[in-house]
């Protein structure tokens, strides 16, 4: 079943001096499947973020589509967004993000406690996250208390204690160590297991390499995509280094 479908997107920003248009996104279409687990990568400056910001209902885009379960979150009320946003989409940030006053459980519990949930079904759905995600020792701490690879499985626990459709993921492993960023990528894997379906943008030849299916974007559009099929991680991460190989050098003679 398709999940997220993205169709003939379009991204002209405008810069408040000078009135200088700059084409973000120029005609992106792709659709992720329910249970995927995508990784988009493209060079500085490509789009990125901009999409990403888009499909987080973050920003509009100047034109196009993007269903969520078949609803257009182009067109969702602007009073609608903050709670379709919590009760779709969870969000997982290269510097976490978490809130330095709460506790790590405070914390997980946060997008609970704004969808007006009650504590007994907050701590029913966090324990068994926390053991997944191996936190259950560092509930009581605070963020400045724990390690960076702590901090982003809690903040991990914190996407997905809502139970999103979606989980969308910034550069995830930015600002880990090489340890715990590998530690955090099969903890995504196990969560994609599970059923989980994640969207996740990253430079990380490593990241995207645990992915099903890398898209590449070049100058705000899709430049290429590679399945998984059966390929091992390493086989993916030597294909997705060729792949940006050839994009750095202007993108032609791809076989
Ligand atoms: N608010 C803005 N106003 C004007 N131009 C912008 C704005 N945000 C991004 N751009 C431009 O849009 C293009 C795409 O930027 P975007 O940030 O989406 O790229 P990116 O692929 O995420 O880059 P990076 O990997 O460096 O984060 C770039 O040319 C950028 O300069």
């Amino acid at each position: 079943m398709q999940l997220l479908e993205v169709k003939n997107l379009k991204k002209i920003y405008t810069t408040r001096f000078g009135g200088n248009q700059v084409q973000a996104l120029s005609n992106v279409n792709f659709s992720v499947e329910q249970g995927e687990y995508l990784a988009i990568m493209g060079e500085s400056g490509s789009g990125k973020t901009t999409l990403l910001n888009i499909l987080a209902s973050l920003d509009k885009p100047t034109s196009g589509e993007v269903l969520l379960n078949g609803k257009n979150i182009v067109t969702i009320k602007e009073s609608e967004i903050s709670a379709f946003r919590r009760d779709n989409l969870g969000f997982v940030f290269q510097d976490f993000n978490l809130l330095e006053t709460f506790s790590i459980q405070d914390n997980i519990f946060l997008p609970l406690v704004l969808a007006q949930k009650n504590y007994q079904e907050m701590n029913q759905r966090l324990q068994p996250l926390a053991k997944r995600l191996e936190i259950e020792a560092i509930l009581a701490k605070f963020p400045y208390e724990i390690s960076g690879g702590q901090k982003q499985r809690a903040a991990v626990a914190r996407a997905l204690i809502t139970n999103p459709k979606l989980v969308l993921a910034d550069e995830p492993t930015g600002a880990l160590d090489s340890k715990a960023a590998m530690n955090l990528l099969k903890m995504f894997s196990a969560i994609n297991d599970l059923g989980q379906t994640i969207l996740m943008v990253t430079h990380s030849v490593l990241a995207a390499s645990h992915a099903n299916r890398v898209l590449f974007i070049k100058d705000g559009e899709i430049f290429n995509q590679i399945y998984r099929g059966s390929m091992s991680n390493d086989d993916m991460y030597q294909k997705i280094s060729y792949t940006l190989s050839v994009l750095a050098s202007g993108g032609e003679n791809l076989e």
